[in-house]
């Protein structure tokens, strides 16, 4: 089986190379491998970590801290389906790098809109029509890519719709680990009738139990469709409880069926308060179950700051209470389909906060005394709403009577709940009572079938279904000659073949980019200039996708995409030389063995002494930070004053700093520092050493220098040239 290379892209070739053959892993799904209490990883404790990745892209500020890159405990989602699945691994493995364990693609066939199963890939009815074939090829990506991050991946889609049962038996095949699965989610919005969806629930719900699928519910819906969200929280702990229960009847284990609980509510609204004691509640009626936490969907706008704040605080609630899966909502989810750049920031702020939050209930403490009431008086309202459903006869009674998704406050009804009749909806009257001699040969099969005795299993009749030998699974490839993944290849393969780069959001070379831009204008005028300044830069079809009053006329920021109609031959591309540097631990070591002086200064008429200031100072990380002992002699600093300076103090190294003017003043300088030293009979004992934003090697060297540092130069890269220049002398 091909393995990963860190530094090569995936082969979407090889991957789509044998599906037929291909076969999962494993069925079921994966929790991580939690570490004790007060594991240490570095130099800190950490109370909810699990294994480390083997290969990992760690946070931004982890190099201060060996680059480590603790796992929370939770599993960590990123919802990733940009239509293309050829597209879709390459982010998948993105996140997988940054701490995804759970990859979910939504709307598998577009299942929800159909009312029937169809293989083969019609870009048709809404959503990623994805078909078994892509399944096994998105499955088989993740078997590479988990071996490449070293942690079990699961893939996660979603079972609804009429087409329900067949796709749970299409999951169970192919090795899918987790699947959304609620006849309310048919029932309420995607206008199944409610008899044809519970029995269909039944039937798959069996099925994923059978390869101890992981299910999540779909309560969040509610919170995300109603006017007030906020309303709905006793509505959801019902909705909870009637998934939860039937799945249990319909034999899942509890602790596969996974609630999905959102904050309901953000800020301006004090936020946290409302969303603790919903947050404490729901974990306390369900504590056999496990949570799915999920940051707000019904809230986001297109501020991806905004967006941010409110799944990191969201986040907070999973870790002030549990979760046992975080998934990630991307920030851009407000604005556009997902980008790589989303979904990526979506699991870095989930892992980021779980991780800061780490221990918090070692410090922190529940104020029981402001809470128990509220608790109390939530699970009260949701225990009268479920009485008063058994009182209208039943669940289906309740959604006629708009029981659900109803604005108001239970007991409060504001009247303007979902209504859906009994006998209507998609698949009305398709629900017939088995007759008494009905027998399937298949295993997991829901309810009444009439199978012979002493049967080992049902399908031994037929020799196996599908459940248990793979071998009897009819594979299609592709069905639309049209639509499909070699066409959408066929149509980028130029780019690849000759090495050409664009920019991309989501799919390859779809050459977007995005950027932002201040003007100091009222919205309208602004927008209407951003446009125009894009079109100027010869950038096409730009949108503007947010926009910040600054103030109502003195300013607005907008944020735009934009494509860029060129592409870039990679093979012409003249990388800059790496600057080379050695370890702070390397540096010190040396210097700590070899004492080294040097003199510096700002050469020539030149008061700049930033630069210099910030190679030189510790605060800085300058290479006083390593050890090296170094006189400043100021700003406008002769040549002569510096070389005779390095002489009197014994210096190894001279550095100079200095700006290059119209009259090549610098080059001059360079020279007569050169001869200087040449001249007092020290240039073989100096190293000189020179620096400016417009400085670099070349130059410097041209003109007699022995080393010169440009822009974004750092102490280490000095004092690592200076530490090399004095072992080859050493070793002469
Ligand atoms: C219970 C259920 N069944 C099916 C679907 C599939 O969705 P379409 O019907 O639109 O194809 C959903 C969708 N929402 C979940 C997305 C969210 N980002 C999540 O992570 O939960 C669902 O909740």
């Amino acid at each position: 089986m091909m393995k990963l290379e860190p530094n090569k892209k995936l082969n979407v070739e090889e991957i789509l190379k044998d599906l037929d053959k291909y076969r999962p892993k494993r069925k079921g799904w994966t929790w991580r491998k939690k570490l004790p209490p007060r594991t240490k990883i570095g130099e800190f404790e950490y109370y909810e970590v699990s294994e480390p990745l083997k290969n990992f892209v760690a946070l931004p500020a982890a190099h201060y801290f060996n680059n480590i890159d603790p796992q929370p405990q939770e599993v960590i989602t990123s919802e990733i389906a940009s239509g293309r699945f050829e597209e879709d691994i390459r982010r998948m493995r993105m996140a997988a790098w940054h701490g995804a364990d759970h990859i979910m693609v939504i709307r598998t066939l577009g299942q929800s809109h159909m009312d029937g199963l169809i293989e083969g890939t019609p870009e048709g009815i809404g959503g990623i029509p994805i078909t078994r074939k892509q399944l096994r090829a998105s499955r088989k990506a993740l078997d590479l890519i988990e071996e490449e991050v070293g942690r079990p991946i699961n893939f996660h889609s979603y079972v609804s719709g009429v087409a329900g049962p067949e796709v749970a038996v299409l999951f169970a095949e192919e090795g899918v680990n987790g699947a959304h699965q609620d006849p309310q989610y048919n029932v309420l919005y995607r206008g199944i009738n409610m008899i044809r969806s519970f029995v269909d629930a039944a039937v798959a719900k069996k099925i994923m139990a059978s390869v101890d699928m992981l299910q999540i519910d779909g309560a969040h819906n509610a919170n995300a469709s109603a006017k007030f969200a906020w309303k709905v929280m006793p509505e959801l702990l019902v909705q909870h409880a009637i998934n939860s229960l039937y799945s249990v009847k319909a034999g899942m284990k509890k602790e596969n069926i996974a609630l999905s609980t959102v904050p309901p509510i953000v800020s301006p609204t004090p936020e946290f308060r409302l969303n603790f004691v919903y947050a404490i509640t729901i974990r306390e009626l369900f504590k056999d179950y496990k949570f799915r936490a999920q940051m707000n969907t019904r809230y986001i706008e297109s501020d991806l700051f905004d967006a941010t704040r409110i799944h990191v605080l969201d986040t907070l609630i999973s870790r002030l209470t549990k979760a046992d899966i975080q998934s990630t909502i991307t920030p851009d989810e407000g604005r556009n389909v997902p980008w790589h750049i989303n979904s990526i920031r979506g699991v870095e702020t989930a892992k980021h906060t779980l991780i800061a939050l780490d221990g918090i209930k070692e410090m922190v403490q529940i104020n029981w005394d402001n809470v128990r009431d509220k608790v109390r008086e939530l699970k009260m309202r949701a225990i009268l709403m479920l009485e008063e459903i058994i009182e209208m006869g039943g669940y289906f009674e309740a959604v006629e009577n708009g029981m659900f998704v109803d604005n108001g406050e239970y007991p409060e009804r504001m009247g303007d709940g979902i209504v859906r009749k009994k006998d209507g909806g998609i698949g009305a009257g398709s629900v017939v009572p088995r007759d008494k001699d009905y027998m399937a040969p298949v295993c997991h099969h829901f309810g009444y079938n009439n199978l012979p005795e002493g049967l080992e299993k049902p399908c031994d009749l037929i020799g196996g279904c599908t459940l248990c030998n793979p071998d009897k699974i009819q594979y299609i490839d592709e069905l639309d000659e049209e639509d499909n993944v070699y066409k959408r290849l066929e149509k980028i393969r130029e780019y690849r073949e000759n090495n050409l780069i664009k920019p991309e959001v989501e799919w390859s070379y779809d050459g977007y980019i995005q950027l932002d831009m201040t003007i100091p204008e009222s919205p309208e005028y602004a927008e209407a200039a951003a446009l125009e300044i894009c079109k100027r830069m010869g950038l096409e079809d730009a949108q503007v996708i947010a926009k910040t009053v600054l103030h109502p006329t003195e300013g607005t920021y907008l944020e735009l995409k934009a494509k860029v109609p060129f592409a870039i031959k990679k093979d012409e591309l003249v990388l800059p030389k790496k600057a080379e540097v050695m370890s702070d631990d390397e540096l010190f070591e040396f210097f700590a063995k070899n004492k080294v002086k040097v003199v510096a200064g700002t050469v020539g008429n030149d008061e700049h002494n930033v630069g210099i200031r910030e190679i030189l100072d510790i605060k800085h990380g300058g290479i006083e930070k390593y050890g090296i002992k170094y006189e400043y002699l100021g700003t406008s600093v002769p040549p002569e004053k510096l070389i005779d300076a390095a002489i009197e103090f014994g210096a190894q190294a001279v550095l100079a700093s200095m700006i290059v003017t119209h009259n090549d003043v610098h080059v001059e300088n360079m020279k007569k520092l050169h001869q200087l030293a040449i001249e007092k009979g020290v240039r073989d004992k100096l190293l000189l050493i020179v620096g400016g934003t417009q400085l670099n090697d070349d130059l410097a060297k041209e003109n007699g220098m022995d080393a010169g540092f440009g822009r974004g130069t750092k102490g280490a890269h000095v004092a690592t040239f200076i530490a090399k220049k004095l072992k080859e002398k050493m070793e002469e």
